[in-house]
């Protein structure tokens, strides 16, 4: 990385490749008084950008709430929709609506395949459509690993019941029996044994009385924070802006750095890389416009809210504890550097 200060004089500290594995000179820094400038938090441009999801959240929770009733269907907190399904007020009020079926509900997997687009069609991570396993992408890995297994742990499995589970029952959760089916051939042991909500699907029970977290705003928040997080800072110095992000050093010192020779080499090879970042803005798009549904239609505000906390803490602790602490710095890295 090159030495570049925000002013000078020039006194470039190098930070050794052993604590960042990516060799790197950086500027020592003057931290300023600006919050913006702490390198446990968000830079100004993430501070927008991150607050574009609480108040996605608000906006569509506020809508539904201020709007007079659409149609004769009413929201069921027991099936978690609007019933009957049929009157629902929009196409994206119905759980089988296209987007929903295809994208949110394979949303990791859309996620993996536009990180995995960028990272080899980005100059900023190695040659092009080569699959050299450069330091860039290694880490890139790395944090897209520790992502996963948050949504892993977090939606699916938790060494048992996934987090979302357990905490629907530490609420007061239960799989309960239907009210049609109180005399039905439904296997009571079965309802009265599941512990997660496919458990209970299956059961022909329902999974009720407790918070259920919302997977879709966790899901949405985390994979598309994770995407305009790593696409970002290479976005911007393409386009010949400033990073403004500060880092800790070893010793203490707060700095902050810019690759060296990228801003160049990405502006040349940007026609070629372009169609990567493209894909990636228009997952996140989608992710945006779907998160706005799931305010709009889906879940209480709790539920919407708690979705939300659980991703930012795992946002903050992949892409903003690195730059704080070296050690954790080592493994996971920066995007971009
Ligand atoms: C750093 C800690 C490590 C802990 C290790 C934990 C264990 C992890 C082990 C293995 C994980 C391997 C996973 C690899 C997956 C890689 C490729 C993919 O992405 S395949 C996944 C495709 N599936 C999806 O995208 C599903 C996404 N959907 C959901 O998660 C849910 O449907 C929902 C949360 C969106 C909604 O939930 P619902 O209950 O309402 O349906
Ligand atoms: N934007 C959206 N579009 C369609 N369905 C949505 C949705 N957001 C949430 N849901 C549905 O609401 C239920 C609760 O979602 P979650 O807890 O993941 O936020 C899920 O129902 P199913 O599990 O019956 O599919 C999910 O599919």
């Amino acid at each position: 990385m090159s030495a570049r200060r925000k002013q000078p004089p020039r006194n470039a500290k190098t930070v050794s490749a052993t604590e960042t594995t990516i060799k790197s000179t950086m500027d020592i820094q003057t931290p300023n008084d600006s919050i913006f400038a702490h390198p446990l938090l968000p830079t100004q441009t993430e501070a927008i950008l991150l607050s574009l999801y609480p108040a996605t959240l608000i906006l569509g929770s506020l809508f539904t709430t201020l709007s007079p009733p659409l149609s004769n269907s009413t929201y069921s907190p027991t099936h978690q929709s609007y019933q009957p399904a049929a009157f629902a007020p929009s196409y994206f009020a119905q759980k089988r609506n296209i987007f929903n079926v295809y994208f949110v509900k394979l949303g990791w997997l859309w996620t993996t395949f536009a990180l995995l687009v960028f990272l080899f069609t980005h100059p900023a991570h190695g040659r092009p459509l080569s699959l050299a396993p450069t330091a860039q992408r290694l880490r890139a890995l790395a944090r897209w690993t520790a992502a996963t297994g948050l949504w892993y742990l977090t939606t699916q499995w938790c060494f048992g019941p996934a987090l979302i589970d357990r905490s629907f029952v530490l609420s007061g959760g239960a799989c309960a029996l239907r009210a049609a089916d109180k005399r039905g051939d439904i296997e009571i042991s079965k309802i009265k044994s599941a512990s997660s909500a496919v458990q209970c699907k299956i059961a022909g029970g329902t999974w009720s009385g407790g918070i259920d977290i919302s997977g879709h705003v966790f899901l949405l928040v985390l994979a598309s924070a994770l995407l305009w997080l790593e696409v970002l800072p290479v976005v911007l110095r393409a386009r010949g802006l400033r990073e403004d992000r500060t880092v800790r050093d070893d010793d203490g010192t707060v700095i902050h750095a810019v690759p060296e020779g990228q801003a160049e080499r990405e502006k040349a090879e940007v026609e070629v890389s372009g169609w990567g970042v493209k894909f990636v803005v228009g997952v996140v798009a989608l992710m945006w416009w779907m998160l706005l549904m799931t305010a709009a239609f889906f879940h209480t505000w709790s539920e919407k809210l708690m979705g939300l906390i659980v991703a930012f803490t795992g946002v903050w602790a992949i892409y903003f504890l690195p730059r704080g602490v070296p050690a954790v710095r080592q493994i996971l890295g920066m995007p971009g550097l």
